[in-house]
């Protein structure tokens, strides 16, 4: 059968015959949109004369999205790929050897799995997998007063007074390897965002990076094994992104639910498969894709509260769309953390209300 498709039938057509080219054709139009609202950076500008324009378009993307896209951090695009392909490899593994290196009671590092927490009902799908490592730091004693200072209960900061200890899988050292290089270029880059927004802001490079010299960062990989849309859900869940949803909407399959990261900083290197959304401020959801060689970047509730609110910590959340019925969704996920003893109340006291920021629920 032959159609004549012009553009502005193209998307009735399509949705009659073909529901795979239905996403696609959905999928371009919001691409267009959100590639224009989340900028797309290119590190290498950070130096020379180009550098505090470089800072301005950082800060006015944390100021208005939350989030950009970072080109050429030191966090490369070869780094990216190799460290999706461990994290790859690393599910693929069997269930015995990710079972030793389950995480206790005792350290919460290490691997997991859990099923997506939706907003009220309706998990989206199979369980995902995770594996989280970072900094190792034994002091525990300051973490009381950081996570009062920031208003938490005790019941969400007390897993993370635990001791942080790496475990790694005994037969695979290159995977070790991979993810504490990788662990490192994060670092650098997350590093690279916090002297820009500190020369945007006019504040002290060095202070703020010496509040994160010795933090404890973490770094968590996660797979989203397929089959975490069902085919109802689906179909409602396109007609909810084409007339754009207000966030409340439960019949969405969420894999991640919506909420801010408890970070300064936080990058995120995705595969191809689609999930990641951004709460607009106009309250749509907005998916954000993989852009090829670049870090995903974003500012958390930390910033967010030290700027006084003038720098957003923007709601996000995973999503199972089609995409991800038949293929694997991989994400890393790098939280850059201030230093233990530092306080979030300490920057910009005198601006706006600081007290209007109540608890900071923790990201997991
Ligand atoms: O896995 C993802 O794609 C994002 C997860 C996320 O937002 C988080 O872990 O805070
Ligand atoms: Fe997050």
């Amino acid at each position: 059968m032959q159609f004549t498709i012009t553009a502005r039938n193209e998307w009735r057509i399509q949705s009659i015959f073909s529901r795979s080219s239905l996403k696609r054709i959905n999928r371009d139009r919001f691409q267009a949109r959100n590639l224009h609202q989340v900028p797309i950076l290119d590190a290498t500008e950070f130096r020379g004369d180009s550098r505090d324009r470089f800072a301005k378009k950082v800060l006015e993307a944390f100021q208005t999205s939350g989030f950009l896209y970072l080109r050429n951090a030191p966090l490369s695009a070869d780094g990216q790929n190799r460290a999706i392909t461990a994290t790859r490899h690393f599910f693929d593994s069997t269930e015995q050897s990710k079972r030793i290196l389950h995480t206790t009671k005792d350290n919460p590092r290490g691997y997991y799995s859990y099923h997506g927490v939706a907003e009220g009902e309706s998990p989206g799908g199979a369980e995902i997998e995770a594996f989280l490592m970072g900094n190792e730091i034994p002091a525990i004693q300051l973490r009381r007063k950081y996570f009062e200072d920031m208003g938490m209960e005790e019941k969400y900061w007390k897993p993370m007074t635990l001791q942080q200890k790496n475990v790694w899988p005994r037969e695979d050292l290159t995977f070790r390897e991979i993810m504490t290089s990788t662990f490192t270029t994060c670092t650098e880059t997350s590093r690279l965002i916090l002297s820009a927004i500190a020369i945007a802001t006019g504040r002290d490079e060095e202070a703020i990076l010496g509040v994160h010299s010795q933090a404890d960062s973490t770094m968590e990989i996660k797979h989203y094994p397929p089959g975490g849309s069902r085919k109802t859900i689906r179909e409602e869940y396109q007609s909810n992104i084409s007339m754009t949803s207000n966030g409340s909407s439960s019949d969405i399959p969420l894999r991640v639910k919506a909420h801010s990261d408890l970070s300064s900083v936080t990058l995120l290197l995705q595969n191809e498969i689609t999930g990641f959304e951004i709460l607009r401020g106009d309250s749509t959801w907005v998916p954000l894709e993989r852009v090829e060689g670049a870090v995903l970047v974003n500012t958390g509730d930390c910033m967010e509260r030290w700027s006084g609110g003038k720098i957003r910590s923007t709601k996000h959340r995973v999503v199972a769309n089609s995409d991800n019925e038949k293929k694997s969704r991989y994400s890393l996920v790098y939280f850059c953390m201030p230093n233990w003893d530092t306080s979030v109340n300490q920057w910009d006291h005198s601006m706006d209300n600081p007290d209007k920021f109540g608890d900071i629920v923790p990201f997991h």
